[in-house]
């Protein structure tokens, strides 16, 4: 057991003289590139690329093993443990290790739009870049609030920091290291500034709930009549695209809890993929990518400074970091009431699942234990192409303890607030990946909006020989054939074929999961082997 109090750990941190505290935008931007950190783009966006590691790093990433964390965490691949003793020896590394540079850099913050929620937080960082990262994407705290702010979680970043195995006990040279009791988030090795925003993340993940407060790995948004809608999926399945809406105001984009009183945003900003982006598809995120944005991996034209979002030489992974305030149609502060309806988007890569269909409450309580999607090529490392995967909850990279703690309190609010929950195919239509192709972004954002307005509350379905479930004949905007995924194959038996294999992985995947209802064991899919 560790013999340093949280307190003599995180003064450490503070008290590093050669740190630049809470520095304005134009200032840090003027650090990152006098560092030669990054360049500045035609639009006034920072442009950085983070060399080897440009997606998150699951193998890296763990959680201090303690007697405050023993029994709460689900320990496993995801929750790796690792012991005080080796977390302290590289955090007293690290720190030393930044104490010899130049400058550092520190943002003090919140994560939580509720004031009487949130998390004080601080982020320390060896580069620029990172501190406008942070800035970008976490609240900011006003004048006032930085005099008295009182770190309750601090991030320290050194990505020059690279860690021997052999050593210091990590995978690899990169480390993300979560101790809750010293109240530190530890990162090394690697420069892919997600890591420290999905950090917080997984913190949150582990105080909320204790709070009786849900988190989730959703998007969310409200419509002119105050109704709010979530988006739950993985990444690349459309939480920031869909939620980016002309129509609706935004609340948040990745990351939101969902308390007594409503729901309210995690972060202060948006993380958005940028493959392909154009103007013309996602106006509300290309026009938010101004001064004061950080563009990862994306690669600019020398001459022009001009970015082009269809070169995928860096990483399929590129991304646009920009605070909220960024995106016209906001609300502010980012809360909300309680959800009227609930999307989870699954990229499917069998190409089998329909475009969108309405979960009974036990459909929705099976799904989202399941967490049925893709992992989509980029955003964690070795992954290339579309993978399936059931991650539970829609997150389960981020979930320190079991699901069922998320899934029962989804359940219970479904139940109180009568929820509508639809299940949205993202993926592939047509044909598995590889054959088929990826859904309509205009028909995905039709449905979506039929679903939010309650247009399929009434209209006549037909259910889904494999999956049971209910598949609407007709949506506004959307051609028919396409509602039905069978149809849109052009080899029906090698659709029925897919979806049989698919419907199996569903079984299996759900034999991990003890002590679930019949009720909800049975509202899987129909076909079984
Ligand atoms: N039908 C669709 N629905 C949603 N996104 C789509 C669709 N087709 C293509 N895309 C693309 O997929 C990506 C979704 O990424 P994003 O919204 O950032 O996901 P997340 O926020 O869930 O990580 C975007 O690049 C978007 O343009
Ligand atoms: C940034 C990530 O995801 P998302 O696309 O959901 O923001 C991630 O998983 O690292
Ligand atoms: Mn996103």
């Amino acid at each position: 057991m560790s013999n340093v109090s949280q307190k003599t750990v995180v003064t450490e941190v503070e008290q590093m003289e050669n740190t630049h505290h809470n520095l304005p935008v134009p200032t840090l931007v003027e650090k990152v590139l006098s560092r030669n950190e990054g360049i500045l783009t035609s639009t006034g966006a920072i442009r950085a690329t983070t060399g080897k590691y440009t997606g998150r790093s699951p193998k890296d990433k763990f959680i201090v093993r303690d007697s405050l964390s023993e029994n709460k965490v689900e320990w496993g691949s995801v929750n790796q443990p690792i012991s005080a003793d080796v977390f302290l020896n590289l955090y007293h590394k690290v720190v030393q290790y930044l104490k010899e540079k130049d400058e550092t850099f520190s943002f003090k913050g919140y994560a939580g739009a509720d004031q009487n929620l949130r998390l004080p937080i601080q982020v320390v960082t060896e580069y620029a870049w990172h501190n406008l990262f942070a800035d970008q994407m976490f609240i900011r705290p006003t004048d006032e609030e930085l005099q008295y702010h009182q770190s309750g979680f601090t991030v320290v970043s050194a990505p020059t920091f690279k860690a021997d195995p052999e050593i210091d006990g990590t995978h690899s040279e990169a480390f993300v290291m979560i101790s809750f009791e010293h109240k530190i988030v530890l990162i090394g090795g690697t420069e892919y500034a997600g890591e420290i925003k999905k950090s917080i993340f997984s913190v949150m993940n582990y105080i909320l709930p204790e709070r009786d407060i849900l988190s989730m790995h959703c998007s969310a948004n409200v419509g002119v009549e105050g109704d709010v809608a979530l988006f739950f999926g993985l990444s690349g399945t459309g939480k920031t695209t869909l939620s980016a809406d002309p129509e609706r105001k935004l609340i948040g984009d990745d990351e939101h809890a969902w308390s007594n009183n409503g729901v309210f945003n995690i972060e202060g900003g948006c993380y958005a993929k940028c493959i392909n982006l154009s103007e013309e598809k996602e106006p509300q995120i290309f026009n938010a990518i101004r001064f004061g944005s950080v563009l990862e991996n994306v690669v600019i034209d020398e001459k022009s400074r001009v970015a082009d979002y269809d070169d995928t030489t860096l990483t399929e992974n590129t991304r646009a970091a920009y605070s909220i305030d960024n995106i016209d149609n906001i609300v502010q502060p980012s809360i909300a009431g309680h959800p009227r309806t609930i999307v989870f988007l699954t990229a499917d890569a069998f190409g089998v699942l329909p475009p969108i269909s309405k979960l009974t409450k036990e459909q929705a309580m099976y799904h989202f234990l399941s967490g049925y999607t893709s992992k989509l090529a980029g955003t964690e490392r070795g992954v290339t192409s579309p993978e399936a995967t059931f991650s539970t909850c829609f997150g389960a990279p981020f979930l320190p303890l079991p699901a069922a703690t998320y899934a029962q309190m989804l359940g219970e609010k479904i139940d109180q607030f009568s929820a509508n929950v639809f299940l949205v195919n993202t993926g592939w239509t047509g044909g598995p990946y590889g054959e088929g192709k990826r859904m309509d972004l205009n028909h995905t954002r039709a449905m979506v909006h039929a679903a939010l307005g309650g247009e399929l509350d009434n209209v006549e379905t037909e259910v889904d020989p494999y999956f049971g479930l209910a598949i609407p004949t007709h949506c506004p905007g959307v051609p028919s054939q396409v509602l039905t995924p069978k149809k849109t194959w052009e080899q029906p038996e090698e659709y029925d074929q897919k979806a049989k294999e698919l419907a199996t992985k569903f079984h299996e995947n759900f034999k991990k999961f003890n002590h679930i209802t019949e009720d909800i064991q049975n509202a899987g899919p129909i076909y079984r082997p």
